[in-house]
């Protein structure tokens, strides 16, 4: 098998497989094209979690470097600012097309990098162009306002770009992350320098190449690498308009404070402790399957996963049987296998971290019904990866730590509840609070309103906004929706350059929704 060093040379997936890819270019991007950073704070190395082979060494941005960055955006910007929305719509357009077209290829750089199943990494590449073509829609319609005055004056208010934007990624979403900060920003006029995580510094610069050949003036999109120390050059420097980030809630906070400095707008994807209720009137394989998904996908390592699983009582063993059965069947192993369903964890020190969460969930009286362990797969090559068997925990309290942390990785926490009420007081009573899921016959309820909200906890947001109301919502009449019964409560906010916090609310229902993803099961089961 060929090592692949320069991926952009073949467009073929199929020539990679895990132990082979290494990066040897820059992977810092400036005025369109790759380059050295042009001064250092000491290097990182870029893992592939699969093998723990290291697939990258790279130097982390210091100052000169990243204002050489702005300068090279705010240079973009003057010219990007003056096309008009329907310019800027046709290169987002082109930018979409071609990551669609590219799109096995980036999934396979993608799950290389992060060490999520290829077929997951698909699934992000799809809503990675699709919220490109969204922003593309948009940026054509976007508007002011004219108002009356009296005596026959008028007002009007005018759109206008912030400037250069600083986008600052996490690692398990890399590529989409990247999409989703950028999209709205150049839809709106803006620059944008982007920051990944250090631990998945190359999907990024797929995305940087893309822009290009779609037309973006060059220097419109960069991207810098490093950790805090480049994340905060970035965030303090005076010529940055606005920080989009997401990450953990304690770097988040850094980060509003150190934005708060130059009164810059923030917006804050971060972490949760999401509740997800499975009443007895659910359909059940649906639910073990919504509950599979909503702690296993990408490892665990999902900011609004459904972690609380509070199942009423009169179907928690059948649940729980079902639900073990089940993770025991999820095939662990090579992420570049089509059907491998889950690959290993970021790195090591998080895998660790994970498992100390189970032996303290352990300690703190919490039953392991299966997983939790280190698992080694067969194949020799994966020897060093980090690697876990999936993990059901039962016997869980409200205040255990398993269920008041964001653990992020594969560990699902069984509660159990009698009523509607209590289920509803307990899931809003966190800190923590993201996103929620229900399985519920929920249009043959006849619930009293005030019983309908789970409120958001913290100004927590995700999808570069949502996540943090869920409503249970019965809008349209049980006979129009016979048979409905999954209800899978989903937010998205429409990030513009204003980045107000708009809720956006998913209903999915049996074969619609999440659905037309058209997942295949987690379990092999
Ligand atoms: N809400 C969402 O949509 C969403 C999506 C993905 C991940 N997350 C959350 O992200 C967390 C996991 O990601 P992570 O471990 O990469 O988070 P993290 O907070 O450790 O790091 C996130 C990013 O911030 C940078 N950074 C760290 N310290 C910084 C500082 N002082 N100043 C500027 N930048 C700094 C990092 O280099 C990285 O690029 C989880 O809590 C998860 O829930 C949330
Ligand atoms: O990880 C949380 C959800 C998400 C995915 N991409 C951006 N946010």
């Amino acid at each position: 098998m060929l090592s692949r060093t320069v991926w952009a040379l073949c467009p073929a997936s199929a020539i990679m497989s895990t132990g082979t890819f290494v990066v040897s270019q820059p992977l810092n991007y400036r005025g369109g094209a790759r380059v050295n950073p042009a001064d250092g704070s000491g290097t990182e190395k870029a893992f592939e979690p699969a093998t723990g082979r290291v697939i990258a060494t790279f130097t982390c941005s210091g100052e000169k470097e990243v204002n050489l960055a702005v300068e090279d955006a705010r240079a973009a910007f003057r010219t990007w600012k003056k096309k008009s929305g329907m310019e800027r719509c046709r290169v987002l357009l082109e930018a979409a097309r071609i990551i669609r077209e590219r799109k096995d290829e980036i999934a396979a750089v993608e799950t290389i990098n992060n060490g999520k199943s290829v077929f997951e990494a698909r699934l992000d590449i799809d809503t990675s162009w699709q919220c490109l073509e969204y922003y593309a829609g948009l940026a054509g319609s976007l508007a002011g306002e004219h108002i009356q005055l009296p005596g026959g004056s008028f007002g009007y208010t005018r759109r206008e770009p912030l400037g250069v934007c600083v986008g600052i990624g996490a690692w398990n979403y890399p590529f989409q992350i990247a999409c989703w900060k950028s999209a709205p920003a150049l839809a709106c006029g803006n620059a944008m320098i982007f920051k990944p995580s250090p631990f998945t510094p190359v999907s990024a610069l797929l995305l940087a190449e893309i822009y290009t050949q779609a037309g973006v003036p060059p220097g419109l999109f960069n991207v810098v690498q490093g950790g805090a120390a480049t994340g905060q050059l970035l965030c303090q420097h005076q010529d940055v308009a606005k920080v989009s980030f997401t990450g953990s809630v304690p770097t988040g906070s850094k980060i509003m404070e150190m934005s708060a400095k130059g009164i810059k707008p923030v917006t804050l994807e971060l972490g949760g402790k999401s509740p997800l209720i499975i009443f007895s009137d659910c359909d059940m394989p649906n639910a073990v399957k919504g509950a599979l998904m909503a702690n296993f996908l990408t490892q665990g390592e999902v900011c609004c996963n459904g972690t609380r699983v509070f199942v009423q009582k009169d179907i928690l063993d059948k649940f729980t049987a079902e639900v073990v059965r089940q993770t025991q069947k999820i095939k662990i192993g090579d992420p570049l296998l089509e059907d491998t369903r889950m690959g290993p964890l970021i790195n090591g020190p998080h895998l660790e971290r994970v498992l100390e969460f189970v032996r303290l969930a352990r300690e703190q009286g919490a039953k392991v019904l299966c997983g939790g362990d280190p698992y080694v797969p067969e194949d020799p090559k994966l020897k060093g990866g980090y690697y876990m068997t999936p993990c059901v925990l039962t016997d869980c309290r409200d205040d255990m730590t398993c269920v008041k942390e964001e653990i992020f990785g594969p560990v699902m926490s069984i509660l159990s509840f009698d009523t509607e009420a209590e289920v509803l007081e307990r899931a809003n009573n966190t800190s923590f609070g993201l996103a929620a899921g229900v399985f519920t016959r929920v249009w043959q309820r006849e619930w009293p309103s005030d019983h309908r909200v789970l409120l958001p906890t913290q100004d927590s947001v995700c999808g570069d906004g949502g996540c943090g109301v869920c409503v249970l919502t019965a809008g349209r009449p049980k006979e129009e929706h016979p048979g409905t019964q999954q209800h899978d409560f989903q937010m998205l906010n429409v990030d513009l350059g204003a980045f107000e916090k708009r809720l956006y609310f998913q209903l999915s229902q049996q074969g619609a929704g999440r659905q037309s993803l058209e997942l295949p099961p987690l379990s092999h089961a």
